[in-house]
């Protein structure tokens, strides 16, 4: 059984439907990224398992229960994360754990192995409203983790916080991962491809790709051509509208151009950039990395 599985989720507001039949499943251990452009639809999917948003269809369990009756199972960072400045990190910490019922002897064991996880121990009398973003991230992940659940949902954990701040959370998640099974949305590939084992790409309410990194690239990696050569604009400009060419992007004096046969492709372009006779300093067959997969599919969908 996986721990969580979501099937045909819909959500509709008014007529936008801005989550379609979005299938995919959770193991335990595992670490997932939800990734997608602004406005996809990921607070909106993370907001229907917490059961905070109503499905209007579609099917959410949780170890194989209802997730309306699981909430409890489910530790939870938002996106905007609020705290009460005037507490500590501890205080808010032994706060959370009462509403989780958690007894006194517990969470006081309980308060100080996350603080130490989290790396707020030193910290942990001082008042919130003194922590940067990048603490007051960690008491988040601290206070999502309080009653040891079953599934760790994190949206956008690091998208706010500047580059130092998010290489820290990063290497927090690394370890956190080590013991629990993580679901978090992000907009930003490379943190995906760092922390996680399987990525869910969305785009406007639609699930476009569903696997492990590995299974995404290999199957549906393109190949490109990278062509430069100065005052490039002019010649690719020409290529535009030719039947081979499937796109052609631009920057600086370099073009990454993709073709729907490699060899025609390649015949094509080396003859009529001697025609041109264009100067070029790089004619280069290349893999599309996850980056460009991530781009492409987002563009035409
Ligand atoms: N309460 C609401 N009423 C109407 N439309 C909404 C509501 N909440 C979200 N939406 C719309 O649903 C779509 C998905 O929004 P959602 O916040 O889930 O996207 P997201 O992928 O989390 O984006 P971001 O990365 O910007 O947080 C957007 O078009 C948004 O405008």
């Amino acid at each position: 059984m996986h721990l969580l599985q979501v099937s045909q989720l819909q959500k509709k507001y008014g007529n936008h439907e801005v989550v379609q039949n979005v299938d995919f499943h959770i193991n335990q251990g595992e670490c997932v990224a939800l990734l997608g452009p602004n406005g996809a639809g990921k607070t909106t999917i993370i907001k229907m398992i917490l059961d905070i948003n109503k499905l209007t269809g579609g099917k959410i369990l949780l170890n194989g229960k209802r997730h309306d009756q699981m909430r409890k199972f489910i530790g939870y960072l938002p996106q905007h994360p609020t705290f009460y400045p005037w507490m500590t990190g501890r205080e808010l910490l032994i706060f959370m754990g009462g509403l989780s019922n958690i007894e006194r002897d517990i969470l006081e064991e309980r308060i100080n192995e996350l603080l130490k996880l989290v790396g707020l121990s030193e910290v942990e009398n001082q008042l919130i409203g003194t922590y940067s973003g990048g603490m007051k991230q960690r008491l988040g992940i601290a206070q999502a983790l309080i009653h040891q659940p079953k599934l760790l949902i994190m949206d956008e954990p690091v998208s706010a916080l500047d580059p130092l701040g998010r290489r820290d959370i990063l290497e927090l998640l690394k370890v956190i991962k080590q013991k629990s099974t993580i679901l978090f949305s992000t907009h930003i590939l490379h943190d995906a491809e760092e922390l996680c084992d399987k990525m869910l790409i969305i785009n406007k309410g639609q699930l476009l790709v569903n696997g492990s990194i590995h299974q995404i690239i290999e199957q549906t990696q393109k190949p490109i051509f990278i062509i430069q050569a100065p005052r490039l604009s002019e010649w690719t400009h020409q290529l535009m509208n030719e039947d081979l060419i499937e796109s052609i992007e631009l920057t600086g004096n370099a073009a990454k151009v993709r073709v729907k046969n490699i060899e025609q492709g390649r015949d094509w372009l080396l003859s009529h950039i001697l025609k041109a006779q264009l100067p070029i300093q790089k004619f280069e067959l290349v893999q599309e990395s996850l980056e460009e997969i991530f781009l492409r599919m987002v563009k035409s969908s």
